[in-house]
């Protein structure tokens, strides 16, 4: 496991973010669509990203999964949003990556 802050280590990455108090439905509701636009947007980033490391590590000759890093990503997702958060993890890595099979 990489010391906290260090290349491949995870949990450092966080970010704090309170939610605004809000005086209507249509406020909160906007302000949730403005929210799920930002998610897609990081996810079509993050599946960029993804996909350009795994090339690279299989360019390289290695695998292009590593479960071990998976295993951190699931862990950070879990500590900040508990089971639930577990299950988006594996949808955010299944999305990035594919099938773990392939
Ligand atoms: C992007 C990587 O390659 C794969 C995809 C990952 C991801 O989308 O987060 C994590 C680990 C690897 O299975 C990586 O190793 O960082």
């Amino acid at each position: 496991m990489p010391a906290p802050g260090a290349p491949g280590d995870v949990a450092h990455a966080r970010v704090v973010s309170t939610a605004p108090t809000i005086s209507s439905i249509a406020e909160g509701r906007g302000l949730i669509d403005d929210i799920d636009a930002q998610l897609r947007a990081l996810l079509t980033n993050r599946r960029d990203l993804s996909s350009q490391i795994q090339s690279l590590r299989q360019v390289e000759g290695g695998p292009r999964i590593e479960h071990a890093r998976e295993n951190r990503i699931i862990a950070s997702w879990a500590d900040e949003l508990g089971p639930r958060g577990v299950e988006i993890a594996l949808a955010v890595l299944t999305l990035c990556r594919g099938a773990a099979s392939q």
